[in-house]
């Protein structure tokens, strides 16, 4: 299913969440939504999966509407941060509520990842760690086989082994059942690897929008003399400098950088994680706009 977003703004009250995003995503890619706290990454989702209406432009799915849309939303599942699950059901009651929304949901496959993070159905919710409930979450987006699964960090409270089983779920199901996947988190290092492509959010703006791929290939950290690096960066697009002792290191980004020369001036040469490029990014004193 498509998503194609035009110039979507989304203001609460006093604050713009979003600010005249436009946006197309294809279907059956996995998606990394990042930003800062507060850059509206949040709101874009629930927009999305038709909890709310935009303030104006548009959202679409597959042409129409999410809002109030039963059509579009059997087809998206949004796993949220806090699911809010009804305390007085058992884990089954939960799953079997999941079940009759969403057609393509796999009662198989959400009793096998009972097993992975080991939840039992007869479990009651109220007992439930938040590591449990995140656990359960995750199993009704991976569970509901949904075109678009959205995921705004979906574990909290979920130590690093079960963040890995999540994981390795997610890439098995995406491999068996490709689908939109739309994943937003903070732990980008652990996550970043399976990107497809990157979106950016920065004050409610779209930084931009590139695959993993292109932003590699765009990034370049230098790292040697004051000297050397300075006369190398000159007219360059530099996100972030550190200088320590008569040497000096400074990402770039922005261009296919011509290593050689780099290497030439006698330069190191680093890839940068997509952690770093969005703190750099994201900085405040970062105003500059990139090309989405
Ligand atoms: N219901 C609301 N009422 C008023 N302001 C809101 C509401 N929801 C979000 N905001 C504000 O809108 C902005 C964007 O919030 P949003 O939750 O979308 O960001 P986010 O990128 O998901 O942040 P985080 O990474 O911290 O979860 C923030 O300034 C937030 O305070």
């Amino acid at each position: 299913m498509k998503i194609e977003i035009k110039n979507l703004s989304k203001k609460y009250t006093e604050k713009i969440a979003l600010n005249d995003l436009t946006l197309e995503l294809e279907e059956n890619k996995i998606y990394g939504l990042l930003g800062r706290n507060g850059a509206g990454k949040t709101t874009l989702m629930q927009l999305l999966a038709g909890y709310m209406l935009p303030t104006s432009g548009s959202i679409k799915v597959n042409g129409q509407s999410p809002f109030d849309n039963r059509d579009v939303l059997k087809d998206i599942c949004l796993i949220n941060e806090s699911n809010n699950f009804m305390n007085r059901l058992k884990v089954k009651d939960i799953l079997k509520i999941a079940s009759l929304f969403y057609p393509n949901w796999s009662n198989e496959k959400a009793e096998r990842l009972l097993e992975t993070f080991n939840l039992k159905g007869k479990m009651s919710v109220k007992g439930l760690s938040k590591g449990m409930e995140s656990a359960l979450g995750i199993i009704i987006g991976l569970a509901s086989r949904t075109k678009i699964a959205i995921f705004d960090e979906p574990y909290i409270g979920l130590d690093a082994s079960a963040r890995y089983k999540f994981y390795d779920a997610l890439l098995e199901e995406y491999e068996e059942y490709p689908r939109t996947i739309i994943l937003s988190t903070h732990l980008i290092d652990e996550v970043s690897n399976l990107f497809e492509e990157v979106i950016l959010i920065k004050n409610g703006e779209l930084l931009f929008h590139r695959t993993t791929e292109e932003l590699l290939e765009l990034t370049l950290k230098v790292s040697g003399s004051k000297h050397a690096v300075n006369s190398f960066i000159e007219g360059k697009e530099v996100i972030h400098e550190a200088e320590l002792a008569g040497q000096k290191a400074a990402t770039l980004f922005g261009e296919r950088y011509d290593k050689r020369e780099a290497i030439s001036l006698g330069l190191t040469i680093e890839s940068v994680t997509i952690q770093h490029l969005m703190v750099y990014l994201t900085e405040e004193t970062q105003g500059g706009k990139l090309h989405a």
